[in-house]
């Protein structure tokens, strides 16, 4: 593709350029290449398409696996869905999925498929995942697709069902930040490390507004798997996405994955292409922060934000030495995680070990929790679990998992007192019965220590894979280094095999081809045509209007709210979007133990329980999970306008797409909001002049994108207005077919039909 302009351009420029449909007023209309779906964050979109008569645009381009909800137990029994799964609400929203990928056509993993899986684990499996794409889950660790040099961001219900309807997505450009980590990685310490290491530096509002391209020799030298974790949690880091630039070691993963560009000809010119995907020299980053190797160690987190970061070699950070702006949050962790200051972090003993997630559900974490098991064993360290610790391994994928077995991870693993379980997102937040009892303290390898995450009450400890195996046989955080002795870098003699004996072909595209009737095809095609330009004549005034809002403002000062705390994960299941009102905020408004409102919540007091507005002095609110839940659930207790000094790129977005505001003001301004919120006077959120009017009559003017502005202000329907650009994608479609044909779904069926899934080869489904 010649480049549309001539000056030096960097990673996320270049994929960003190749994706333009429409650019002009308000956001850029991109295309995108690949959409990942679960269970959680796809019932209201399917139900909003089929209510609106709309299909979904590319079958061909979409995947879907169930993750969030299932059970971990043995499949060994497993027939159906609905006998399997005996928690209602987790059963109601597994149903709904395999009767919606039926409904409408899609390629479905599903609970008897052993290439069932972690979304953000089976995309790369199956070599879905591309170099130079975009892609796009209603899930906010699409981040980690990033790794291949993707284009890759989490997204809200509303954006799920625009995707599935028009594969196009209105987007900011975001800024370009750049984390250099120059230099070699000491022994003992993983990639798990590194990231953590990172956010502790800049924070978990440091890349909002930001795309984060991770470089540098110590980068270069990972594997695509330890590539991964790093990009999976650029999402903690407050970024819109991280990326890698493509590799040999990129291309040595992909090649032969069941998705990937056929070997050959088609192969040549996909690596041709993603071999220019890198920043050109000279090309200007926003933001810059440089990292040395040398100065990371085994790191784990103490409180209840992933920032929350210190070596295993220090101790529980004093709030008494912190900043003014940082103590009265950090005091706030410490309490909810039951610790106490200057404690060295090696004594603080856990209850629960949980091994997986996105984050580090791969085989290679696998494979390393193994070895410290066996290093441990030959300094004559401890080979079980310690007393009274239970300790869960839950593999990313099916096919992770058998793989694992066939390298005896799985025996190892259990010979330590390991419960070895079926893949899933299990006790990384908790929606299915994998969970934390109140005041537990677990080791996690997951990505989020929010408070309640891993069950309400629960205290998790962010660590890699090695820390967390090192915490489960000693039962306390343990610097891995010391199990590991002079055995740190050993291979502990576990046999690895190659991923490509576990990976099955798709149905061949042909096979299927040959099938279709080219004239019924044709025939279909003219029907979608005219059924996509009918649905664009309806781009209508569909979502409530925002003018102006007058009324209660609730005051509230924490930093980083995230989208757990606004509406924690046991209210996920839901198929609507209605309804969430009494469960906002849940874990801070009512007791854990009781279920009795907290008289001291600020909603829970008069006159703040009719708020309509919000004002938050502290920074990033809304980080974190991509649940459109959040904004729901403040529109359904009836706050149309969130105020704060910055917010989480996806829950901001949320909004929009509800008709809300999120509106971003200074900090002088929101202290003095706030003060007027307290007092219980009512405030004027005006947004037809632009303008705050404060109880005493004074104005605040802010400043907004004019684009969102009009589309607030006249309730405009997003996916309506793409809809109207449909000669657009149609030209870009045939320039992507041309272009990068690899792109067209080619291992699975031909455009518009969906592949049928592979039958396990035997009757049991306990692989
Ligand atoms: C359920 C989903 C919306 C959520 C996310 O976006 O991250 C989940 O995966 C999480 O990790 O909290
Ligand atoms: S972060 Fe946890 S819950 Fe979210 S997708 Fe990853 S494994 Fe699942």
């Amino acid at each position: 593709m010649p480049a549309p302009n001539a000056a030096p351009r960097t990673l996320y420029d270049k994929v960003f350029d190749d994706h333009v449909v429409k650019s002009g007023e308000g956001d850029t209309l991109i295309f995108i290449d690949r959409h990942l779906v679960h269970e959680v964050t796809s019932p209201q979109a399917f139900e909003g398409l089929r209510n609106a008569g709309r299909k979904v645009r590319r079958t061909d381009c979409t995947l879907a696996t169930v993750d969030h909800n299932i059970p971990t137990a043995s499949r060994k029994n497993f027939k159906n869905v609905s006998s399997f799964i005996t928690e209602g609400d987790s059963r109601a929203q597994v149903c709904a999925l395999e009767d919606h990928v039926k409904e409408f056509g899609l390629t479905y993993f599903g609970m008897a498929d052993r290439r069932q899986g972690i979304v953000h684990i089976i995309g790369p499996e199956q070599g879905f995942t591309l170099p130079g794409t975009t892609v796009v889950c209603g899930d906010s660790h699409t981040s980690t697709h990033g790794a291949f040099g993707a284009l890759a961001f989490g997204i809200g219900t509303s954006e799920v069902e625009h995707v599935l309807a028009t594969q196009c997505l209105p987007q900011a450009k975001s800024k370009n930040m750049r984390i250099n980590v120059e230099g070699t990685l000491t022994e003992g310490v993983a990639s798990k490390d590194v990231v953590l290491h990172i956010i502790g530096i800049i924070g978990t509002a440091g890349g909002t507004g930001c795309v984060i391209e991770f470089s540098g020799s110590a980068i270069r030298s990972l594997s695509m798997e330890a590539r991964m974790s790093i990009c999976n949690m650029a999402i903690e880091g407050g970024a819109r996405a991280g990326m890698i630039a493509p590799d040999e070691v990129t291309f040595k993963y992909l090649k032969g994955r069941p998705l990937s560009p056929r070997e050959g000809e088609e192969w040549d010119a996909a690596e041709a292409y993603w071999r220019t995907l890198k920043t050109d020299p000279g090309a200007k980053y926003d933001i810059e922060v440089e990292i040395k190797a040398e100065d990371i160690v085994p790191t784990v987190t103490w409180g209840t934000s992933p920032q929350d970061v210190v070596p295993i070699t220090g101790t529980v950070p004093n709030p008494a030495n912190m900043p003014e702006s940082r103590r009265q949050d950090a005091e706030k962790a410490l309490k909810y995680m039951g610790l106490t200051a200057d404690v060295p972090m090696e004594e603080i003993k856990v209850d629960k070990v949980f091994f997986g997630s996105c984050t580090n559900g791969r085989i290679e974490d696998m494979r390393s929790a193994a070895r410290v098991i066996v290093a441990s064993g030959k300094n004559g360290g401890p080979t079980q679990c310690a007393e009274g610790v239970y300790a869960m391994v839950v593999p990313g994928s099916g096919l992770v998992k058998q793989q694992a077995e066939a390298e005896g991870l799985d025996v190892i693993f259990k010979k330590a007192g390991f419960d070895w379980r079926e893949a899933g997102c299990s006790m990384c937040l908790g929606m299915n019965p994998d969970q934390l009892k109140p005041g537990e303290r677990c080791a996690s390898t997951s990505n989020r220590n929010f408070e309640g995450r891993q069950g309400a009450g629960g205290r998790t400890h962010l660590v890699s894979p090695a820390m967390a195996t090192a915490a489960a046989l000693t039962g306390r955080l343990t610097d891995v280094r010391k199990l590991m002795g002079s055995h740190v870098s050993d291979d502990g003699g576990i046999k690895i095999t190659s991923y490509a004996d576990y990976l099955e072909p798709l149905i061949p595209a042909q096979a299927v081809a040959d099938e279709i009737d080219p004239a019924a095809a044709a025939e279909a095609e003219k029907a979608e045509a005219a059924s996509l330009a009918d649905a664009a004549k309806h781009a209508s005034a569909g979502m409530p209007k925002f003018t102006v809002v007058k009324g209660i403002a609730a005051p509230m000062w924490e930093a980083n709210i995230d989208t757990d705390k606004i509406i924690p994960k046991q209210f996920l299941k839901t198929l609507l979007r209605t309804g969430l009102g009494d469960a906002l905020f849940w874990p801070a408004r009512y007791d854990v133990n009781t279920g009795e409102k907290i008289p001291d919540f600020v909603l829970n007091k008069e006159p703040f329980t009719k708020s309509s507005l919000l004002v938050c002095t502290g920074d990033n609110f809304g980080c974190g999970s991509s649940r459109e839940h959040a904004p729901w659930a403040l529109n359904d207790f009836g706050i149309r306008c969130v105020m704060a000094p910055s917010f989480g790129d996806i829950f901001r977005n949320n909004c929009f797409k509800n008709g809300m505001l999120p509106l971003i003001l200074p900090k002088e301004d929101l202290e003095v909001l706030y003060k007027d919120a307290e007092s219980g006077q009512e405030i004027t959120v005006d947004l037809e002049n632009s303008q705050v009017v404060r109880p005493s009559g004074e104005t605040i003017k802010f400043e907004i994108d004019a684009f969102r502005r009009h589309c607030l202000i006249n309730g405009l329907d997003d996916i309506g207005l793409t809809l109207e650009h449909e000669n657009l994608i149609v030209e870009f479609e045939a320039k992507r077919t041309a272009n990068w044909p690899w792109l067209d779904g080619v291992g699975y069926a031909k455009k518009g039909k969906a592949v049928v899934p592979i039958r396990a080869p035997r009757k049991k489904t306990d692989w």
